[in-house]
């Protein structure tokens, strides 16, 4: 029998994963906020907005009623900015049925309360964690849509539960290995864009590849430090989650946070850069919920303090640079 799948979110990675969806054998309902949006989907089968000239699945319908989109649906799929969901949500979950599976592709930290996306919707929703999943790892949208060779993580605490998603995701270019650490996903989702951040500002400076690897190599073990402190499995962030999320990110022009970062690098101010941007940079807000998460947890994370102090504190990166370098001498492992 056909899934029925929600993709609550037409924006760049909604719409690219119900293309996914729908290649892989699924009807998917998208919901979206716009009407005109809703509107070119149905009609013309493309999301001009986002991906111009690219043909979508005749498999996926768009709705801007969230209770159409839900009703029935197996899977439930959470695509919109981290910091909108628990409202988001709030005013979709009475009509999200008790079996349905939540499923999270959002790479973000709720701020104020410093948790997880996968905690914000069992808190909104009462949904026990058995059905809780996330999707993370690299995956460009852009890339996506191309239909170009990509593998993701698909997470939750109960493996029967993932390999269905597994199942309802697989396609000839996206594949989905599972994995039952939640948190660890999660977390390397966030801090990745966190990351990408100081990366892209070092790129803007441009400082070259040492700098850079050098960042990208501390910043996972930040991250890693993190996820331990939380319950997470090491190696969680040698994988997909982990390293391969992160590389992607730090490493593509097509990465909004990357691209934000390498604007503040090369001198625009935080207005500029804000207004230059169209989509979700997550790592904006993220960082602050990041540290903020870290400080929770006792963990020093000195890279991701150099981002909130060059985006919110207004620090010039040459300035964070120095000082990140002047820290006391360490062992790599400690
Ligand atoms: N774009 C990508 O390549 C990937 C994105 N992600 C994650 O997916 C999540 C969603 O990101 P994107 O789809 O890229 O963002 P986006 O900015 O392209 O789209 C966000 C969508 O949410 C909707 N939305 C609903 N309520 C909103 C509100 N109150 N305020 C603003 N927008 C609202 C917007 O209309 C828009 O359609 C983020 O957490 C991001 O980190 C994860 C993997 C890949
Ligand atoms: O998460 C992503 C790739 O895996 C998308 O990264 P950006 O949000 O930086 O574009």
């Amino acid at each position: 029998m056909t899934t029925r799948m929600a993709v609550l979110g037409a924006g760049s990675w909604g719409t690219a994963f119900a293309m996914i969806l729908a290649d892989a054998g699924s009807r998917v309902t998208l919901w979206g906020r716009r009407p005109e949006v809703v509107d070119a989907v149905n009609r013309t089968h493309t999301n001009p907005d986002y991906f111009p000239g690219i043909a979508l699945p005749a498999g996926i319908t768009a709705t801007v009623d969230p209770a159409a989109a839900v009703a029935d649906a197996e899977f439930v799929v959470l695509a919109v900015p981290s910091q909108t969901l628990r409202a988001n949500l709030a005013a979709w979950a009475p009509r999200i049925g008790p079996q349905t599976v939540l499923v999270s592709l959002m790479k973000g930290v709720e701020l104020g309360t410093a948790k997880l996306m996968s905690e914000v919707i069992a808190e909104v929703t009462g949904a026990d964690r058995d059905r809780i999943a996330v999707v993370s790892g690299p995956n460009l949208a852009p890339e996506i849509v191309r239909r170009e060779p990509a593998a993701c993580v698909v997470a939750c605490r109960d493996e029967t539960v993932a390999e269905r998603l597994q199942l309802a995701c697989h396609t000839a270019y996206y594949r989905p290995y599972t994995n039952v650490d939640v948190v660890g996903c999660e977390v390397g989702g966030a801090a990745k864009n966190v990351i990408g951040l100081a990366v892209g500002i070092a790129e803007g400076m441009e400082l070259g590849d040492n700098t850079k690897a050098s960042l990208i190599t501390r910043g996972l073990a930040e991250t890693a430090r993190l996820g331990l402190a939380m319950g997470a499995d090491p190696l969680t962030f040698a994988g997909l989650a982990g390293m391969g999320d992160l590389v992607a990110t730090c490493s593509s022009p097509l990465s909004r946070n990357h691209t934000f970062g390498a604007n503040l690098g090369r001198g625009m101010t935080v207005a500029e850069t804000i207004a230059a941007t169209r989509q979700t940079a997550e790592g904006v807000t993220s960082c602050r919920s990041v540290l903020d998460l870290a400080r929770r947890h006792r963990i020093d994370m000195p890279i991701a303090q150099m981002v909130v102090d060059v985006v919110h504190d207004g620090k010039p990166p040459q300035v964070v640079v120095k000082e990140l370098m002047s820290r006391s001498a360490k062992p790599e492992r400690r």
